[in-house]
């Protein structure tokens, strides 16, 4: 076998009421995660193309039904971006009410799949290592709809809403609701939700930053790569970088490691007098904690050794 061994992306689902928010906190989380592939899949792209008969009744066409779906077509596509092999997803013109067109889709290190019925399918579900259900109450969501489709599809207020109460509103009940069961996050407020939105960040990189040793040795953290990690990695290995630049970033790099380290060592709390007679109440490491660091020491370089007495006085 030659080449790297293909590492699977991790794929969020992002489900909820039409007009709830999903897509922009799609777009949060991938700005979140600027610094890794990250790919949003619509499953509007997946809509069925409207046959002249039915664009003809198109009044009656219900949109918000499983069925108006390409739901193998959808599943073939997300089946090939997580074999790490790009795929062409077609565009849909909410207009025509027809595919066109379609855009090419790289491989990620993330997928997020989102729409109103991404969680109906449970081969679709099964996909997903991560499920966040959108959960926006149904009067802001009508709202919203009702401005995104007057200005931006070019409908009548008047057919916005009796599709509203024809198909969208017990669709949502009969399924879309129905699949909120199957989140591991559910958001309220969406894109308004900073919190969750941080907190799935979080989890997403901590299960990226998961390598293979991580599986064998629990308690074996990686560190978050920034951007200022990956530069100073560059600088030390750059055979033009100076010998002072050499200490210098590799200096900061072993620092970086032993205070990582010591956030995951054990502490006890303890209560100290400040100058002015206050009482202060922080942490203070344990004994262990303390021994761990003056067996680096010992064992470590002259380096490392330097980094380390700079972050632990004992
Ligand atoms: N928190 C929010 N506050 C105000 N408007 C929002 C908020 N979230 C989304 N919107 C607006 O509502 C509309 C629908 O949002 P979108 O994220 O596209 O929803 P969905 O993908 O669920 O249909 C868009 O016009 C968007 O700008
Ligand atoms: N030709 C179409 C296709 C779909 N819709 C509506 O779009 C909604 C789903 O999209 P979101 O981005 O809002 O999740 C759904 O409620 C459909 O009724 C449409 O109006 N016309």
């Amino acid at each position: 076998m030659t080449g790297k061994p293909h590492k699977q992306p991790f794929v969020i689902g992002v489900a909820g009421g039409a007009s709830s928010g999903k897509k922009t906190v799609g777009d949060m989380i991938i700005y979140q995660l600027h610094d890794q592939r990250v790919v949003l899949v619509n499953q509007d792209s997946f809509y069925h193309s409207l046959t002249s008969e039915e664009l003809s009744k198109v009044h009656e066409y219900n949109f918000d039904h499983p069925d108006a779906f390409d739901t193998e077509k959808l599943l073939s596509s997300i089946e090939m971006l997580k074999h790490g092999k790009s795929v062409d997803i077609p565009k849909y013109d909410f207009k025509s009410y027809k595919s066109g067109v379609s855009r090419r889709v790289n491989p990620s290190d993330v997928i997020i799949l989102e729409g109103i019925l991404v969680f109906h399918d449970p081969r679709v579900r099964n996909m997903m290592n991560m499920k966040i259900f959108v959960d926006t109450d149904a009067d802001v969501r009508l709202a919203r709809r009702i401005r995104r489709d007057t200005s931006e599809k070019g409908r009548e207020i008047g057919m916005v809403l009796d599709q509203y109460s024809k198909f969208v509103k017990p669709s949502f009940d009969n399924f879309i609701l129905p699949t909120k069961k199957f989140a591991d996050i559910i958001i309220p407020c969406g894109g308004d939700n900073h919190v969750a939105i941080d907190l799935i960040v979080q989890h997403i990189r901590t299960k990226l930053g998961q390598h293979d040793l991580c599986k064998t040795y629990p308690n074996l953290y990686v560190i978050h790569s920034t951007f200022q990690i990956r530069g100073m990695h560059t600088l030390i290995r750059d055979a033009q970088t100076t010998k002072h630049d050499f200490v210098f970033y590799s200096d900061r790099l072993i620092r970086l490691v032993v205070e990582h380290g010591l956030g995951h060592l054990p502490f006890t709390e303890k209560q100290v007098t400040t100058l002015t007679g206050s009482v202060y109440t922080g942490v203070d490491f344990c004994n262990s904690a303390v021994q761990a660091i003056k067996l680096l020491l010992k064992k470590g370089t002259s380096r490392s050794a330097c980094g380390l007495q700079r972050v632990s006085k004992d």
